[in-house]
């Protein structure tokens, strides 16, 4: 079934949500577990994006170092403290709620996170955001996940969108890797997690608020909108 609307793809940690002080909760029970001394929210901002395996490397490395038996045993402690406090602190970034019931109105919105969709579900739920989506994807949905461009595809058809006429909007190299992979118009939120240079991210656009998005998916996607014109 093809919705013959444009499908606009977001990251979810970083993009939509301000998950951080509740990733680093998850991740101060891990190191708590192990000894070590806590890390502050603003250090696991620059961790997250890549999976919670990832963020667990970087906490670890951080504060002495880790081993992947380590990793194996800090897993179940990080996704099982994130799982109970999902939403205890965790926002939408500023102007998120209000863009995305503009854009609903002349597109499709799809998740694609490397978050496990079990707690991105959860997450979106906790928000109240239960039907703002028409698929969400997460970082087990796919044997790969960003930057490949696989998931990226499978959500944008979950959604009964077109490649040819979808973007996707992230805050970190996994996203706009994905985006490349995919052929794919991307914006880049500059207030997020970001894990690299802007300039090296090579988004198509770059935005500092989200209430700047419409604008810049006319100007970074202009082929995906059937009038031409793009979103109000
Ligand atoms: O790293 C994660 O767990 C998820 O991050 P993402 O939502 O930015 O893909
Ligand atoms: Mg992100």
């Amino acid at each position: 079934m093809n919705t013959n609307k444009p499908c606009i793809v977001f990251d979810l940690d970083g993009t939509l949500v301000d998950t951080a002080p509740d990733l680093a909760g998850a991740m101060n029970a891990v190191l708590r577990h192990f000894g070590r001394s806590e890390v502050s929210t603003d250090a696991v901002r620059r961790m997250v994006g890549h999976g919670a395996r990832r963020t667990m490397a970087e906490g670890l490395r951080l504060t002495g170092g880790g081993t992947d038996a380590m990793l194996d045993e800090g897993q179940p402690i990080f996704l099982d403290h994130y799982g109970r406090n999902i939403c205890v602190e965790s926002r939408p970034f500023d102007g998120v709620e209000s863009v995305l019931d503009r854009l609903a109105a002349d597109a499709a919105l799809a998740v694609c996170t490397n978050k496990p969709v079990a707690l991105a579900e959860k997450l979106i739920a906790s928000l109240g955001w239960g039907d703002r989506f028409a698929a969400i994807l997460g970082g087990d949905s796919l044997p790969v996940r960003k930057p490949d461009a696989a998931p990226l595809y499978e959500v944008i058809a979950r959604s009964g969108g077109d490649p040819a006429r979808a973007a996707m909007i992230g805050d970190s190299s996994s996203d706009m890797g994905a985006a490349r992979a995919a052929n794919i118009p991307s914006v880049l939120v500059s207030y997020g997690y970001l894990d690299a240079p802007v300039a090296d991210l090579r988004a198509d656009a770059v935005i500092a608020h989200f209430a700047e998005l419409p604008a810049a998916l006319r100007r970074a996607a202009p082929s995906i909108w059937s009038t031409g014109a793009g979103p109000a």
